[in-house]
Order: structure tokens, then C-alpha cells, then sequence
């Protein structure tokens, strides 16, 4: 019998994670799933529990909380440059305010779904994107993500959100934050390259996807895999505010792709730089700016799936 170990956000979801732990935790152990938990007390604190758990010999690590507990746990998979246990296994139980990472899982976020998952033990290896930025003070940082990154709007927007409430839930959270943040966003001249491709140009946004959806269920990579060992890597190209308003709804069904100013890459070791401040999002997160470089780690950790 694999032990379980789950990692606990009470402040997801707006504190409801917390206040429904209780409850859950009933519901997973009247159901014969055996499990261990704790729960999180600052912002970073499950990369050291989930490291943690796996040195005591933990083989599934259960991520209870929104987007952002999750890229936590994966970090903590890692030390040093690698998995600490090759055979530990993420489980996701998403009760954030954004779920976006699970939409690609194919994982539901209900406590019978996790009931199954934990109960089927099937795995999936995903690939796992490692992104190296700047923290706000100048420090270099090194962080691994499941999902998406992204530099330009989509930092400036996962600002926004994240220093207000989520009570509006993830979709309109989300959807306001990026209004907002279209009006007063200016476009920056970038220098990308992507494997041996470089780009500069002034635009819009650059967005390296793991996962297809982002900002509370916007499909901006329909085409990513996330056991294919690529990135997908859409770019937002020059875009006045009028065009971005005008298409903005199309990011939520993933028709903005036909966009003369949008354009698709697919690679394996990305940079984006700029001489002006850009802010990088990681997972939901906004941990610091660029200069980044974005490596693809193929199939290298496994998660449970759902059926
Ligand atoms: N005990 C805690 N107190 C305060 N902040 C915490 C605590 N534990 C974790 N955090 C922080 O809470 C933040 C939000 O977590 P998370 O992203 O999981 O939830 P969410 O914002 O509701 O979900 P989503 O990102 O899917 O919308 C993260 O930045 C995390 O570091």
C-alpha cells in the first residue's frame, strides 16, 4: 500500500479549502482511502512539506489547494536538480479559485473524482517546464511548473488578481483582472528565441504552455499536451487595446489562434528578454520579473490521472 500524503492550502478557494477540510477528510477516509495531511501555514511552506513527506517515505503527495499549491508541490518533487523519489506520484485535488491546470488532466474537481483517482492509482509521466527568472529585489530564482508561463499581460494580470480577492470566483476574478489590466498595459519590445529561432519585435505577450488552459479557464494552447516534450509557445503579437478587447472572448474558446497577430511555436528551451520591467507568471503565481529561460524536462514526473 503506497502511503498518502496530502498537502493542505486553507487559504485557497478563498479560505473555503480550509473550511471544508474537515469534511473532506471524513469523506476520503470513510471511503477507505488512508491518508496523512497537514496543512500549510506561510506561502511556500509546501516545498518544504512535500519534500518532507517524501523523504519519510511518502509515494503519493495529495495537492489540496488552487493553482498555486499545486506548483508548489511539484517544486518540492525536486532538490538539488532532481526528483527526490522517482517513483513519488502527484495527486491533485483542485479547490482553488482557477483550477486551470486540471482541465488539461482531465481530472475533476469533486471529492468523488479524487475518491477514484487515489483509488485506481493510474499514472500518467507529465513533462515538467523549469523556468529560470528574477525575483522582485534582483535575485536570480529557479522554479518548476506544471502548466503555464507566461511574460507581458498575463504577469501584470496574475498581479492584479492575486492582490485582490478571489471572491468572485476564478472566471470573473480572472476575466476583470485582465480588462483592467488591458487598459492600462503597454506592449514592450521583447527578444525571444525559441530553440534556434529569434524574434524581436514589440508585442504583446509570450506565453509557454505546458497545459492549454490559463487565467481561470482561458484555452490559450488548445493544441498542448503535456506529455508531448514540447512547449507550445503562443505569442501575442503587437495588439492595440481596440484588438484585444474585440478578440478577448475568443482566448476563453481558443479561437484567437487565427489571428493574423497571434502566431504558435512549438520548442524545448525558450528566453525572453526586454530592456523594460515585464512580469512573469508561473502557475498562477507571480514570483519576479525577466529575463527568463524556460526549459521543457520530458515526461519526468508522475501524476495520477483520472479514468
Ligand atoms: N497558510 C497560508 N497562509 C497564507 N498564504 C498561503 C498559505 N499557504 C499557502 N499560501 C499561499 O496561498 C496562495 C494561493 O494559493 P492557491 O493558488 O493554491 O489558491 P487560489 O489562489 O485560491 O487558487 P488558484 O491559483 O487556482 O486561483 C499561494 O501563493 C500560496 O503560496
Amino acid at each position: 500500500m503506497k502511503k498518502i500524503f496530502a498537502i493542505v492550502n486553507p487559504v485557497s478557494a478563498n479560505g473555503s479549502t480550509g473550511r471544508q477540510w474537515p469534511n473532506l477528510e471524513k469523506i476520503l477516509r470513510i471511503s477507505g482511502i488512508d491518508l496523512d495531511y497537514v496543512l500549510t501555514e506561510y506561502p511556500m511552506h509546501a516545498v518544504e512539506l512535500t519534500r518532507n513527506a517524501l523523504k519519510g517515505g511518502c509515494e503519493i503527495i495529495v495537492s489540496v489547494g488552487g493553482d498555486g499549491t499545486m506548483n508548489e508541490v511539484v517544486n518540492g518533487f525536486f532538490e538539488g536538480g532532481r526528483l527526490i523519489n522517482e517513483n513519488a506520484a502527484l495527486a491533485v485535488f483542485s479547490r482553488g479559485t482557477g483550477c486551470d491546470a486540471i482541465k488539461t488532466m482531465g481530472i475533476k474537481n469533486d471529492v468523488d473524482s479524487i475518491i477514484a483517482v487515489l483509488k485506481d492509482m493510474k499514472s500518467e509521466a507529465y513533462d515538467v517546464g523549469k523556468v529560470d527568472f528574477i525575483e522582485y529585489g534582483g535575485k536570480k530564482s529557479q522554479r518548476y511548473f506544471l502548466n503555464v508561463s507566461d511574460v507581458g499581460i498575463g504577469g501584470e494580470t496574475t498581479f492584479r488578481v492575486n492582490r485582490n480577492s478571489k471572491a468572485l470566483k476564478g472566471f470573473l476574478s480572472f476575466m476583470l483582472g485582465a480588462l483592467t489590466t488591458i487598459i492600462v498595459y503597454k506592449n514592450k519590445c521583447f527578444e525571444i528565441s525559441i530553440d534556434d529561432m529569434n524574434i524581436k519585435e514589440k508585442l504583446n505577450s509570450v506565453i509557454i504552455a505546458n497545459g492549454k488552459y490559463f487565467g481561470g479557464g482561458m484555452k490559450i494552447a488548445p493544441m498542448a499536451d503535456m506529455t508531448d516534450g514540447f512547449f507550445d509557445i503562443i505569442i501575442l503579437g503587437n495588439l492595440n487595446k481596440f484588438e484585444l478587447l474585440y478578440n478577448f472572448s475568443k482566448i476563453y474558446n481558443g479561437t484567437h489562434l487565427s489571428h493574423p497577430k497571434v502566431s504558435h511555436y512549438k520548442g524545448k528551451h525558450i528566453k525572453v528578454n526586454s530592456k523594460q520591467k515585464a512580469l512573469i507568471e508561473i502557475d498562477g503565481e507571480q514570483p519576479g520579473i525577466i529575463e527568463a529561460e524556460f526549459h521543457i524536462l520530458p515526461k519526468k514526473l508522475k501524476v495520477l490521472v483520472g479514468r
